[in-house]
Parts: structure tokens; sequence; C-alpha cells
């Protein structure tokens, strides 16, 4: 029956390739089951998994069916339990038999798990499963999924937060607390300001500006609150002179950016008077057509020149036209890990093999808590896969395509990294992706500090403390088990290695999706070095024009034409449910994806192992 084993192997294998969960079933073309029934069925049996892990558990199904994975047995008693037609498979086959025999057992722990959620009927716990809801393993409120707000960004390149509060939002109601709009209905005209980023507004899930004037003519810009970190991070200044968006369309940062150094005026003597650009550069053709558009739009065609069809990597940092460059963003092309609505299917939980049964051995209330969901929540827990990192897996080994894809996507972003630090005007950089992976985030952080070119230039990681404000208040920092694993193989010139990779943590900030601060995963670094640096390096390098080896890579030189599969699937993911239409302006937003609650257990759990580090 190959409708169970080949949905079993698509849940288990985490290959993200190729767009959403539907298109990737929909496109398989050695699929041997129906496209349609396949993708319900991994659909309904992820939805209620929170349910029904604990019922196969208690059932003991998995202990006794040697046979069955636990994704075979949550799909085979989800047809079993609550599928209109049952098992779809004749009746003695080995799966329909493995799972039926467990008919008595399993309804009655689906018929416990009810009452102890509170519903009457299963309809009625059906309706709470289908609206996203599922209580946790020991009854308490968790609802699976956390609604998204809609982000906008107020752009001060045409307007400014107070005269938008006056005109386009006259009849909002303000709120004190992003959770006022995260409850609030889709139509509902209630609006929070941001607490962290200046001009960011947060209005209910979903909520319509398609139509709106200040949308329709670039005074508002619907942009995920964690996509403004990295400008605002730059805390652009007076003293600042052109900046560079290295990895730019479709220009959301770029027109941030652009926003900043119209706030300010310049206090150099030499950029007095002159001014001020962003050169935002984009490699991708089509891409870079849609960024001019975008920065057209926005009012940012005197300040932003964008550079099209252009390789950051062949700029050359001792071009005259870079020489006033003091800062640059560099926001590379990802796994996109931590876009928001990404995927369609929801968190997966797996029963475990060997949870506690509780028919056969019923659970004290403090035994109870040591089950399976409380194991699972201090382990590392993989969100799709459900592997637990001490265990030899099978889908942990499938994970090998996924390490091999993160591999190059690191060494393209750190080469990246290390070609920004080039600059010989640079004072300031910004590193980040929208990915939750630390091999795209700490791991290119800490390469690019260990590198004898980063530390010959004097580059140096901006440290919390000295963090613009807003930055400095958000409490969500680096992976600090990520930082201290990568610091085993590097050399950073001496000094506590432990320390640093402390202090490297605490530097940079994370974004996790699906949780209530209303953001999708993401990741920003800064990196600073003190203008006598600078200077050295411009004096230096006027000496090495002229093709001279500056700074050496310390990556491989290769072709990152795989790469372009994974810039394809971003740029798709940067639409999630706003398809632009006009004006073309894209969004990380959309819906909250199932990887939520996972991802936060897995953070706590790299937070307790930080703070045990740190102790
Ligand atoms: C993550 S997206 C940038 C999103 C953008 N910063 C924003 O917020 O709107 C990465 C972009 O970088 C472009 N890119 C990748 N490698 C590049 C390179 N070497 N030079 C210039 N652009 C590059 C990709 O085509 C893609 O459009």
């Amino acid at each position: 029956m190959s409708l169970y084993y080949e949905a079993a192997a698509l849940l288990t294998n985490p290959d993200r390739a190729g767009g959403s969960f539907k298109s990737r079933i929909f496109g398989k073309k050695d699929l041997k089951s129906n496209p349609a029934q396949t993708y319900a069925l991994i659909v309904e049996a992820t939805k209620w998994s929170a349910v029904l892990k604990g019922v196969i558990e208690r059932a003991g199904v998995l202990k006794e069916e040697r046979k069955l994975t636990p994704v075979l047995a949550l799909l085979l008693s989800h047809d079993l339990l609550l599928s209109k037609g049952g098992v779809a498979a004749p009746k003695d086959h080995v799966l329909k038999l493995a799972i039926s025999r467990h008919k008595a057992r399993l309804a009655a722990e689906l018929t416990k798990e009810r009452i102890k959620r509170g519903f009457g009927n299963v309809d009625a716990l059906r309706a709470h499963v289908n609206a996203g809801g599922s209580k946790s393993e020991d009854g308490e409120d968790g609802p699976a999924r956390v609604e998204h707000p809609r982000w906008a960004r107020v752009n001060r390149l045409k307007t400014t937060l107070e005269e938008s509060l006056g005109s386009t939002f006259a009849g909002y109601k303000k709120v004190e607390k992003l959770n006022g709009v995260l409850q609030a209905a889709t139509a509902d005209q209630i609006l929070h300001a941001d607490a962290h980023v200046p001009d960011l507004i947060a209005l209910p899930p979903r909520h319509d500006l398609s139509t709106n004037p200040a949308y329709l003519n670039g005074g508002i810009i619907l942009q995920d609150k964690a996509s403004c970190f990295p400008a605002y991070l730059l805390n652009i200044q007076a003293e600042d002179r052109d900046v560079i968006d290295a990895c730019a369309a479709p220009g959301n940062k770029t027109t941030h950016l652009a926003s900043f150094l119209h706030a300010q005026t310049p206090t150099d003597a030499a950029t007095q008077g002159s001014e001020r650009t962003v050169f935002a550069f984009e490699r991708d053709g089509k891409r870079s057509e849609i960024m001019k558009k975008m920065v057209t739009l926005a009012g940012g065609g005197d300040v932003v020149k964008v550079q099209s069809r252009s390789d950051f990597l062949r700029a050359d940092p001792f071009d005259k036209r870079f020489s006033n460059v003091t800062a640059l963003l560099l926001d590379p092309s990802c796994s996109g890990s931590g876009i928001v609505g990404r995927d369609d299917v929801p968190t997966l939980n797996l029963p475990e093999k060997d949870a506690v049964n509780a028919i056969a051995a019923p659970a004290s209330k403090k035994r109870k808590r040591k089950t399976a969901p409380s194991v699972a929540a201090d382990l590392d827990v993989d969100a799709a896969t459900g592997a637990v990192e001490e265990q030899p897996n099978p889908a942990a080994e499938e994970g090998e395509k996924l390490k091999e894809r993160l591999e190059a996507l690191s060494a393209f972003q750190l080469k990246l990294l290390l070609h920004a630090m080039k600059f010989p005007a640079a004072r300031k950089i910004t590193y980040s992706t929208c990915s939750v992976h630390a091999e795209e985030n700490e791991y290119v952080v800490l390469r690019a500090l260990a590198s004898a070119a980063a530390r010959e230039a004097g580059w140096k990681i901006l440290k919390c403390g000295e963090q613009v404000d807003g930055m400095k208040r958000w409490a969500v920092r680096g992976d600090g088990v990520a930082c201290s694993r990568i610091m085993e193989e590097l050399d950073h010139g001496g000094g506590d290695k432990e320390q640093f990779a402390e202090d490297v943590a605490e530097a940079c900030i994370r974004c996790e999706k699906g949780t209530k601060e209303g953001t999708m995963g993401f990741f920003v670094a800064g990196f600073v070095r003190d203008v006598g640096f600078a200077k050295a390096s411009t004096a230096v390098n006027a000496k090495q024009a002229n093709g001279a080896a500056h700074v050496r890579n310390v990556t491989p030189e290769g072709d990152d034409g795989d790469l372009v599969q994974e810039e394809e699937e971003e740029w798709q993911g940067f639409s999630g449910d706003e398809e632009p239409s006009a004006p073309t302006t894209f969004d990380h937003g959309g819906h909250v994806d199932g990887d939520g609650s996972q991802g936060k257990s897995k953070r706590k759990q790299q937070h307790k192992k930080h703070n045990k580090l740190r102790s």
C-alpha cells in the first residue's frame, strides 16, 4: 500500500527544496498514490498529531508493533480513528492488520484525551483542531499556531509616523501590547506601535492594506519586523557617508537604509552639501528591475543607485566610487528556513516508542510530566522529523542533503561577508539571514571574525551593549551552544575561547518564528571597526590598488550556481501569502507555520545550555 509508505517518506524526509509542501507533492513525478489524497492525509494527520501522539503512546502501539515507525503509526491511527473511510488498505494488508489490532485501546485513549481537553464529542474536538488549536499534553492551553501580525513600516522618505497616524490610520485604535492586535479580527482597525523599531506598526493578522492609498503610493511598506532589524542595527548617523546594500532586491532594506540617510544631515565636511548614496547591488536581472520600481515608488530614487545585474563579489572595493562607503548591509541568499508561511504543514508531533504505557502502568502526576512530551522538549528534537539528536535515526541521515546545502550556503555567505570587510572606508557592517540554521548565522559570523583578513583589518563584533537602543533591548540573542561548537575548530588569535563564544552569542540577534513576538525566523549581527583602522586600511589599500592581493578569501573559490535554486525559493518566500500585485511590494509576512512551537522548545533548550555555559 503505497499511500501510507509514501506519505511517511514525505513526512520523514525534510527535503525542503522545490516550494511549498503541496507543490512538492503535486510535482513529485514518481508518486504512485493520488497526490490530493496523499497531501490531505499528511496535513490532517499532522494537524491531529498533538492529540494522537499521546493516544498512540498510551495505547502502547509502537511497543508491540515493531514494524510500525512513529510516522506510520500516526498516519494509520489517524485514518483508523478519524477518517470516514478508515484505513485505505485491503483488510488483510500488513499495515491495516497492525493498526487494527489496537483499535479498541486507541479509541479508548482518544476518548480520554478528548474528555481531558474538555470537549463533549469528537466533532467539537475536530473543530478545535481544525481551527489550529491543540492543548498541550498535560492539558494546559497552548495554541499550536500563533497568529502573525501584519507589519507595516512607515516610510520616512515619504511621510512620518505622526502624519500616518493622523491620516492613513486616523480611525485606528492604538493598543499598548502586540497581543491586542494578534487577538483582533482581520478587519479590526487596531494598531500597535512597535517597541523596538521606530516607525513600525503592527496590524491585525492578514489586515488588508492592498487598496490603501498610503500603500499604493509607497508611504507605507509591508515589511516583517525582523526584516527591519539590519538597517536599524546599522545605526546610520550624521557622520556616515555612502552605504552599500550588497544583496538588495527586492529592496525593502534598501529603502529602509535610504530613509535613515534621508533623516540625517551629514556632519562630515566632505559630505556636506553632497548627496549620500545607497549602492544597491543585485545580480539577478529580473529582480533588479523589480527593485528599481520599488525604490522609485518608495521615493528613494535620489538616494539609491541600483547596481542592476551586478555581482557584489565582483565589485572592486578600491573603486573610487566606493571610497566613501562607510557602512554595508549584507543580507545574502539563504535557506529561507525562517520565512513564515514557507511550509503549509503544521508541526508534526510524533509518538515515541518507549513512552510510558499509561494503561499498563498508570502514571502518577509527577511521572506523567516525565513522559514523552517533556522528554522531547528537553532533547534537541528536529522540528520536521522528530529525530532526537542522541539517537541514530534514519531520518537524521536523510538530513545529509540539507547539511550539504547549508555548507554550500554558509561558504557563499562567508565569502560575501569577507568581501564586505574589504571596503577601505567601511566602519560598520550588518550581516543577516532569514534562516534559523546556525550554519548560516553564528558559524558565518565566527568564521569571519576568526579569519586573518578580518583580524588584520580590525573588524570586531558589535557588542550587545554598543547596539542601537531597540536592538540592545531585544531579548533573543544568538545561539550560545552553536557558538561554542564552532569555536572549537577556530582560532581567534588567543584569549578565552569560551568567553569569546559567549560574547559573540550575546551580540548576535535572533528572531524566532511562531512566537508571541510575531516575527519570522531571522538572524542579524553587526561588525564594527575603529575609524583609525578604516583610515589605515584606506591608506594601505590605496598603495595596493590596481589589482594587488588585498584581503584573501578564506573560503574556497567555487561555483555557486547550485545556490540559484535556493534564491528562487527564497525569493518566492518573500511574497508569502501577499503576492504583490500593484504596487510590487514584498513582505516576509503571512501565516505562521507550525514550526514555531518546536522551535521555541529548541531555543529554550539552547538558552538553557547557553546559560549553563555562562554559569
Ligand atoms: C535575501 S535576498 C535580499 C532581500 C533584500 N535585502 C530585502 O530585504 O528586500 C538576496 C538577494 O541577493 C541576490 N544576490 C545573491 N548573491 C548576490 C551577489 N553575489 N551579488 C548581488 N546580489 C546577489 C539574490 O539574487 C537575491 O535577490
